[in-house]
């Protein structure tokens, strides 16, 4: 790790001076720098020069992302964790295949114009060869991790850059790949480095869990509190104890061991002994002399891999399912073939929206895609559970486990969902109490029935959605934090319909599905394509199925089958929740005030404009449905 001291650009200037003029460790550079300067200077590359060429064309681009998809699925959810944490600081963050290919991007807008100047972008090569010293570069060169800063960049072009990177292997130890993060920052980002290794790590950890489907995982760690972090070792074995493969902590930790070694070359004791005992924790000391806490996950409990072999099934099907979530919006196809490469393998993913924007139908469309679509889709309204019965409803529990119950108990929603899909609709609205257990079941991917009696183990995907800012909510402590990393392997945002590139072809396509025979006027079309749209899908079909029915027969929908809210020239609603830090639940409260406004407090007739019940208006308004 680089741990020189923050030095100001005159420093890094004076560096530059020195390695312009051949020498190859000049104080204050960063570790490898020199030697990478030496490395390019012989390849004959001048720091005058414009890489401009080593860019790869569209179909080379996306072979290549065809040949990385497993890596790519693995990082994407990393890649937007990690933006979330840069996110304001003018930075990007970056993965690059194993020649230093970048292949995706994730990245502040006010830095895309200038890094795409320089190429920081998808297709471009940033190897040494092609773009002299920098930190892909580096870190592919030496095999570890790198940071370049501003004026240590070779080539002149890319002075005004600050990066930082580290490699990505596999089981085996080998590179596939690079995760960095570049900015414009003029100082050092010394917490950039610390962050791209976390990330690498957390993508092998993902990766090795989904490798072997019928191994044994033993996690391991030298205090207990510490197991479940990326401090923690993983071994995968298979049933005879003999090992498949180790993360980079259990490598470092059991230097040499080469896959097929047995059981004892690693641990104290026999796999048999290890599976007896407490699946949660227990003691054991390794060959090295340390003892460890040790948790076994066994192949049930891990059903990720499985998916990765459906994955590519579900990619010839996805486009199919797709076309029916958008009628040719580019950002929401990219959305949801981001979505459903993740879900493919067995990641979990929260998509947000406000009210109406589909997110229960592209869950059902990435369920039917998924790794389990064998299995049921099972839909929990967190806002509709009666609080009381929570617990039993989603959990189950036992015979008589309390006043009403039934006589042979109940296997509640999470073990419905088993072999198959959970939906959690409205995750905000879920009570502190029953977060906790819900964690629980996720971690332990086994459900404790209300009453007593034994665990069962389960296996699901998961899908959570929400119309709230979770992560405002996890801020303020409204919701547990660490939940919300468990669902939100990837966070995917669906777009208000107002703000949809594809409004005009949805009117079009729902009118045909509705009534093939229907028509509609220029002007009736004006004034929906004019209009706010607060309810969103929901309400842009409810219009229009009102207004297929209103029409005299053989005429064109016209502006009068249109509804009252269409027509008031009311000014639109303020509700621009384009920033992903804005609360969809604040501007969607907006809407529906809006709306009981416009109709004069008569709650009915508003709800019926946005599209939803009556209660949902008062419960969303805080108010209780008494009428
Ligand atoms: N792709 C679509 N094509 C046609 N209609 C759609 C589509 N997506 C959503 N709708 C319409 O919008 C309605 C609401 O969709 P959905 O329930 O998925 O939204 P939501 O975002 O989950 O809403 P809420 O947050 O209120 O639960 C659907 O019942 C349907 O009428």
């Amino acid at each position: 790790m680089d741990d020189r001291p923050l030095s100001g650009r005159e420093e890094l200037v004076d560096v530059r001076r020195q390695l312009l003029a051949g020498d190859v460790s000049p104080p204050g550079a960063a570790d490898g720098v020199g030697a990478s300067w030496q490395r390019v200077q012989r390849a004959g590359l001048s720091p005058g020069l414009c890489a401009a060429d080593a860019m790869l064309d569209a179909v080379s681009l996306q072979l290549a992302r065809e040949e990385n998809e497993r890596l790519i699925a693995f990082a994407l959810p990393e890649l937007e964790n990690l933006h979330q944490q840069i996110a304001g600081s003018g930075s990007a963050v970056l993965l690059a295949d194993a020649h230093g290919v970048i292949l995706e991007r994730q990245g502040d807008p006010g830095f895309r114009e200038r890094s795409r100047q320089v190429a920081l972008s998808p297709g471009a090569c940033w190897g040494e060869g092609a773009r002299g010293t920098n930190a892909i570069g580096v870190a592919l060169a030496e095999g570890r991790c790198a940071s370049v800063h501003g004026p240590e960049h070779f080539l002149e072009c890319n002075t005004f850059l600050t990066c930082a990177a580290t490699p990505i292997r596999d089981p085996g130890g080998g590179i596939i790949g690079l995760l960095d993060v570049s900015g414009d920052q003029p100082a050092r980002q010394l917490h950039a480095l610390g962050l791209v290794r976390m990330g690498a790590r957390m993508i092998e950890n993902r990766m090795l869990a989904a490798e072997f489907p019928e191994a044994i995982y033993l996690h391991f760690h030298a205090r207990p509190e510490l197991l479940g972090t990326l401090g923690e070792g993983i071994a995968a074995v298979d049933g005879d104890g003999r090992l498949l493969a180790l993360n980079a902590v259990a490598r470092s930790h059991f230097a040499n061991l080469a896959p097929g070694t047995g059981f004892e070359a690693l641990f104290e004791g026999s796999l048999e002994h290890l599976l007896r005992g407490d699946s949660i924790s227990q003691m054991i000391r390794t060959t090295t002399g340390i003892t460890v806490c040790v948790r076994v996950i066994k192949p049930q409990q891990h059903g990720a891999a499985h998916s990765v072999h459906l994955a590519d099934a579900g990619h010839a099907r996805s486009q199919d399912q797709f076309s029916e979530l958008h009628a040719g919006d580019p950002a929401v196809a990219e959305t949801l073939q981001r979505a459903q490469r993740v879900f493919a393998r067995g990641i979990p993913l929260l998509i947000e929206g406000e009210t109406g924007t589909g997110k229960e139908w592209a869950a059902r469309a990435l369920h039917a895609l998924g790794p389990r679509s064998d299995g049921p889709l099972v839909t929990v309204n967190c806002a509709a559970i009666p609080e009381g019965l929570a617990e039993a409803e989603l959990f189950g529990y036992v015979p008589g486990a309390f006043t009403g119950a039934s006589a042979s108990g109940a296997d509640g929603r999470v073990m419905e969902a088993n072999g198959g899909t959970l939906f959690l609709d409205e995750i905000g609205d879920m009570p502190l109490a029953l977060q906790t257990r819900l964690l629980r079941v996720i971690q332990e991917r086994s459900v404790l029935p209300v009453g007593g009696g034994a665990p069962r183990e389960v296996d699901f995907s998961l899908i959570s959605a929400t119309n709230c800012d979770l992560a405002a909510m996890v801020a303020e402590g409204r919701f547990r934090a660490d939940l919300y990393y468990r669902l939100c392997g990837l966070r995917i945002q669906l777009p208000s319909l107002r703000s949809r590139a594809d409004l005009a072809g949805l009117i079009d396509r729902f009118i045909a599905d509705e009534d093939p025979q229907a028509a509609l006027s220029a002007v009736a079309r004006e004034k929906l394509l004019g209009h706010h749209w607060p309810g969103n899908l929901r309400e842009l079909h409810n219009v229009l199925r009102t207004a297929i029915a209103l029409r005299e027969p053989g005429r064109p929908i016209d502006i009068a089958d249109l509804p009252e809210t269409l027509m008031a020239n009311t000014a639109p609603v303020p509700l621009d929740v384009g920033g992903a830090s804005d609360d969809l639940r604040a501007a969607e409260r907006r809407c529906m005030e809006a709306a009981v406004a416009a109709h004069d407090g008569n709650y009915s007739a508003a709800a019926r404009s946005l599209g939803i019940s009556r209660s949902t208006l008062y419960r969303r308004l805080g108010r209780g449905d008494n009428g």
